[in-house]
């Protein structure tokens, strides 16, 4: 089975959505929709989801959709639904082909729009094509000026096939050393895919799918002492005093990278930076899957390992959420058997 129309309509709709994330991410005030918030919502995030799944529907009409956002807030609030569509009607690919023949051009009204915001709703499952969509991954980081990612990835029968990752604020390079730095925003910008079989490759997110990917893999460590981990920025998303600990019983010195969003998967799938570990801090949280479901299948596709800390491959088919499983680990194949045996002594599992 190929995957390539939906890796070009995929990367291309992230592409599209991730140019007017970059709109909404150059305004001081960033399209804060609610602050304080634990979960914070930008407009930036229901534009981006009527974009990508306007292509969605265009291309793949049957297919089904988990997408983080709903339209209830538009719909209550008319100058907010105006808001975000002056965003949608105003932002198209530079490619006008691309644009009509493979996205179908673009939403017709505001009221099309927050219908399509609304086709978001799947309950997930272990059976048919469902697309996970995180319109802006890592909300926290963006309004801090940091790291996020446009995220979309298609499940067949629960298993990862094609996942996406637009990342506008990390380096175009991918042997830029690993950093959460967003710089003066030059040579900034990256797309990286993946199709289950067929390998990870990024490419510079201004040229999207219009240009071939570079294959991406990666580092080989043997001694994971010389490794690098990358973690969240936010210590209420993973237990960074556990990380710590386990740094120090593989014998690692470098001080962990601090990055928002799935950035960190395709961060390591690159080779920059080596470990990505998600340690739970609540008892009660269940990672989302369009949290996870693009970067799973870009790290294994580089070559890397992804489990939960109990071993388990994350389970994708259960539903909305990764129900099944216990934070992440993310590492390259060789050494993640390794990193799990600490992880399990460190948290006692
Ligand atoms: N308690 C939690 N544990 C783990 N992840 C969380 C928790 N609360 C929120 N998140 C999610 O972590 C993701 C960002 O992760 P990172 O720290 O890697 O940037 C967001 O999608 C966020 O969801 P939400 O969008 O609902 O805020
Ligand atoms: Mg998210």
């Amino acid at each position: 089975m190929s995957y390539a129309k939906e890796l070009l309509v995929a990367q291309l709709a992230v592409q599209r959505a991730a140019r007017l994330t970059k709109q909404v991410f150059a305004d001081s005030a960033k399209g804060t929709v609610s602050k304080s918030d634990a979960s914070p919502v930008t407009i930036g995030d229901f534009g981006a989801q009527a974009l990508i799944i306007a292509a969605l529907k265009k291309n793949f009409p049957d297919d089904e959709i988990v997408a983080e956002e709903e339209a209830a807030k538009l719909r209550e609030d008319d100058s907010l639904a105006e808001h975000v569509w002056n965003l949608v009607k105003g932002t198209r690919l530079d490619d006008e082909k691309a644009e009509k023949e493979v996205l179908g051009g673009s939403v017709q009204s505001k009221d099309e729009m927050l219908d399509l915001i609304d086709k978001g709703d799947s309950k997930g499952g272990r059976s048919g094509r469902i697309w996970a969509i995180d319109p802006i991954d890592g909300t926290k980081g963006f309004l801090r000026g940091g790291q996020y990612a446009v995220c979309l990835g298609l499940m067949v029968d629960g298993d990862v096939k094609v996942g996406v990752l637009g990342c506008p604020n990390l380096p175009v390079d991918d042997a830029a050393e690993l950093s959460a730095d967003i710089g003066n925003g030059e040579g900034r910008g990256v797309i990286f895919s993946a199709v289950q079989g067929e390998g990870a490759t990024s490419r510079p997110l201004t040229t999207g799918a219009l240009e071939e990917g570079k294959r991406i893999g990666m580092k080989k460590i043997t001694d994971l002492s010389a490794a690098s981990f990358c973690e969240s920025v936010e210590a209420g998303h993973s237990n960074q005093g556990d990380a710590a600990q386990i740094a120090q019983k593989l014998g690692i010195t470098r001080p962990s990278v601090r990055m928002d969003s799935q950035a960190k998967y395709g961060s390591i799938a690159r080779g920059a930076g080596d470990i990505y570990l998600r340690l739970p801090v609540s008892k009660t949280y269940q990672e989302k899957i369009w949290d996870h479901a693009a970067g799973d299948l870009i790290v294994r596709e580089a070559g890397g390992q992804v489990t939960d800390v109990l071993g388990r491959r994350l389970d994708f088919g259960h539903g909305r959420t990764l129900a099944e499983n216990k934070g992440v680990i993310a590492a390259p194949a060789a050494v993640h058997d390794q990193v799990l045996k600490v992880v399990q002594e460190v948290l006692s599992v």
